[in-house]
C-alpha cells in the first residue's frame, strides 16, 4: 500500500524511477555521474521539491568515483553545477548547502564517507518528515469526503508518502481516506499521470479531472477541501507551487473551501519577505505546443510556459509542516512556527 520508493543510492549509482515514462512504463534510470543527475532533474525524471533535493545530495557523492581519492574542488564544482538544474524548489539549494558544509568542514580523507552519510541523512529525514506531515494533516481532512489536489506532491515527489498526499495515506491506513480528485495539471500532467498512478497503486480512490473542471465541481459542492504541496514558501507564507495552484486557491476562496499547503520546513525560504521574490522557472515552449509528437500550437504563435505560480498567504487556510500546523499563515504566524517549533518539536501554532 505504501507509495513507491522514488530514488535509492546503491554502490556508486543513483537509481531513479523515470517519472517521464509513467504511467505507461515503470522503469528506472541509473545515474553514475553528476551530468546524468543534472540532466535527470532538468528533464523531470526526478521531480517534486523534496525529491530534487535528495537526488542532488546523492548527485554530489557521484562527483568522484569510488575508486578515486576524494577531491574537494570536484565536489564544489558538482554543487555549483547541480544548483543550475532547476531554479524554483528551494529544497535543491537547501540540500546542496548541507553538502557544501560537509565539504568545507571535513578532512579530505574522511570526505567520501561523510558526504554519503549526509546524503543518506537528508533522505532519511525526508521519510520522517513525510510521516509527520501525514500525522499533522490527517485531522484536517478527516471529515472530508472529497479532496482536490493539484500536480503531484506524493511519494513520487519525495522519499515516501509525499507532502500533500501524506495525510491521505495516513487516513488510508484506517480505511478513512477521502476520495481524491486530481487535477491533470497541464502541461506535463503530473496529476493525471503521477498522482493518479501512485494513489491507485496504493488503493486510494482517485478521479482525474481537467484543470478547468475544478471550479464547476466546487460550485456543485463536490469538493470539501484542497491540499497541495509547495516548491518554496516565503517568510510571509506565500507559496510557490505548480502552475495552476493560484487559480485553484482563488476558486477555493470563492467557494468557501479550505486551501491547505503541506510542505517540510526546508521548503521555507525565510530570506524572502514575500512570494514576489521567488524565482519562477520558465520551461520550453514545446511542453505546451506539442502533445507527444503532435504539434498543437502553430509556429507563429508565442507560448508562455511558467512552471510555477505564487499563491498569496491570504488565500491559504493552513500550512502543514513536519512540526505542526500554521493556521492563517502570515509573517507573524510563520515566524512563531519556527520559534515555537525550535523550542517544542511538533508544536502546533494557532
Ligand atoms: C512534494 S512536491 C511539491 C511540489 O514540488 C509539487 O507540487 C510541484 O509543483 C512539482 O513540480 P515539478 O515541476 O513536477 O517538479
Amino acid at each position: 500500500m505504501a507509495a513507491p520508493e522514488t530514488l535509492r543510492f546503491a554502490g556508486d549509482s543513483l537509481i531513479l524511477i523515470d517519472q517521464t515514462r509513467l504511467p505507461d512504463t515503470l522503469t528506472e534510470l541509473t545515474c553514475t555521474n553528476v551530468d546524468q543527475v543534472h540532466d535527470a532533474i532538468r528533464r523531470l525524471v526526478v521531480r517534486g521539491a523534496p525529491a530534487i533535493g535528495i537526488a542532488a545530495g546523492y548527485g554530489v557523492c557521484l562527483a568522484v568515483p569510488q575508486d578515486e581519492p576524494a577531491d574537494k574542488e570536484r565536489y564544489r564544482q558538482a554543487i555549483e553545477y547541480l544548483a543550475t538544474s532547476r531554479p524554483t524548489a528551494v529544497n535543491l539549494f537547501w540540500a546542496l548547502d548541507r553538502m557544501r558544509r560537509i565539504v568545507d568542514d571535513t578532512e579530505t580523507a574522511d570526505l567520501k564517507e561523510a558526504l554519503r552519510a549526509e546524503a543518506h541523512q537528508i533522505h532519511e529525514e525526508d521519510r520522517q518528515m513525510c510521516h509527520q506531515i501525514g500525522e499533522h494533516g490527517a485531522p484536517l481532512l478527516a471529515a472530508c469526503r472529497n479532496v482536490l489536489t493539484h500536480c503531484n506532491a506524493g511519494g513520487l515527489a519525495t522519499s515516501t508518502w509525499g507532502t500533500a498526499l501524506a495525510p491521505i495515506y495516513h487516513l488510508h491506513r484506517d480505511q478513512k481516506a477521502p476520495h481524491v480528485f486530481a487535477d491533470e495539471t497541464r502541461p506535463l500532467l503530473q496529476g493525471g499521470r503521477l498522482t493518479a498512478w501512485e494513489l491507485s497503486q496504493a488503493g486510494v480512490a482517485v478521479t482525474v479531472i481537467t484543470d478547468s473542471t475544478a471550479g464547476s465541481l466546487m460550485r456543485q459542492g463536490k469538493i470539501d477541501a484542497v491540499i497541495v504541496g509547495a516548491d518554496r514558501i516565503s517568510a510571509a507564507g506565500d507559496v510557490a507551487n505548480k502552475i495552476g495552484t493560484y487559480s485553484v486557491a482563488v476558486l477555493a476562496k470563492h467557494h468557501g473551501l479550505p486551501m491547505y499547503v503541506a510542505a517540510p520546513t526546508n521548503t521555507f525560504d525565510l530570506t524572502l519577505p514575500s512570494g514576489d521574490e521567488i524565482p519562477i522557472e520558465q520551461r520550453h515552449r514545446d511542453e505546451v505546443a506539442c502533445v507527444g509528437d503532435v504539434q498543437i500550437v502553430p509556429d507563429a504563435a508565442g507560448v508562455l510556459n511558467p512552471a510555477f505560480d505564487v499563491t498569496p498567504a491570504e488565500l491559504i487556510a493552513a500550512i502543514i509542516t513536519e512540526r505542526g500546523v500554521i493556521r492563517r499563515p502570515d509573517q507573524n504566524s510563520v515566524a512563531e512556527h519556527f520559534r515555537s517549533a525550535d523550542r517544542r518539536p511538533n508544536a502546533v501554532s494557532k
